[in-house]
């Protein structure tokens, strides 16, 4: 069956976006890894699909899906991309998608840039998932990382260099992790700029990870070492990430950074693994 997709990426973190608003369509685990191969398949960081929203004020329900077929509750640069996507179809600036991970307020900015407001983040054991109770800032693994959700796991290293993205898949797969974790390596320059490579969860290097991003200024602002507004430096290009500290949106974190179309098509799902 002949379905049209849009491939769009934040920063480089690439992304196949499916339509199925007008009905489902028979995407399984196996289905969603094949799309997303590199070589035979369209290839992207995550599969996102878009369904109508159920949650009041939404304009649209995302999931997105990792090249293993695993879904997850978060993907900050997909987010922006499909805020854009429904600005162009609608001429909505302000578009609000629901996500496994919360309702997610979006923000098309004047520069064309797009804000996505992440939510708050989850600091306790139990919501990151680990696998025992412990304090979130200071986990027992060599690196003494800190963990956070923004809706799917995290664990960011503060290093010095990158030497320790090699443990990625490792880390990733560390038992402390019961759900998995994406990891993050974070080189604080200034307490108003960090430089942040992800193993991203399901997915392996990517060249840029927003809820990545907005997890290591979290954990960043947690020990002291950045401001709450913070330019993150990924392979991709920069993204602005503020932890709101007072008003309607304190405890939030928003997310600011640029979105683009690659290109359009169409794909019969049928050629790829049932
Ligand atoms: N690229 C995404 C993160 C994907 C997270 C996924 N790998 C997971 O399993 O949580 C982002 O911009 O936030």
């Amino acid at each position: 069956m002949q379905t049209s997709f849009f491939k769009m990426h934040g920063l480089g973190n690439d992304f196949v976006i499916l339509d199925e608003r007008a009905g489902h369509l028979p995407l399984t685990p196996a289905r969603i890894a094949a799309l997303a191969h590199r070589r035979r398949g369209i290839g992207c960081d995550q599969l996102v699909t878009l369904r109508p929203a159920c949650a009041e004020g939404a304009d649209v329900f995302v999931r997105f899906f990792n090249p293993d077929g695993s879904e997850a509750g978060a993907c900050g640069n997909a987010s922006r991309c499909v805020a854009e996507l429904i600005f162009r179809q609608t001429g909505n600036r302000r578009p609000v998608l629901q996500t496994r991970a919360g309702t997610l307020p979006a923000r098309i900015e004047a520069d064309g840039l797009v804000t996505v407001d992440m939510g708050v983040p989850r600091l306790e054991w139990q919501a990151v998932p680990l696998a025992v109770e412990m304090d979130t800032l200071h986990l027992p693994l060599e690196g003494d990382p800190a963990a956070a959700s923004m809706g799917n796991p995290h664990a960011t290293f503060f290093v010095k260099d990158f030497s320790m993205l090699s443990h990625g898949h490792a880390l990733e797969h560390d038992p402390l992790f019961p759900e998995r974790a994406n990891i993050g390596f974070a080189r604080i320059d200034t307490p108003e700029h960090m430089r942040l490579k992800v193993h991203e969860r399901g997915a392996g290097v990517t060249e840029a990870c927003g809820s990545g991003a907005c997890a290591a200024v979290v954990n960043a602002v947690r020990r002291g070492l950045v401001q709450r507004r913070c330019t993150v430096e990924l392979d991709g290009g920069l993204l602005q990430i503020e932890w709101v500290e007072s008003g309607p949106q304190a405890g939030h974190v928003l997310m600011t950074g640029a979105t683009a179309t690659a290109f359009e098509g169409t794909v019969d799902l049928a050629t790829y693994a049932s």
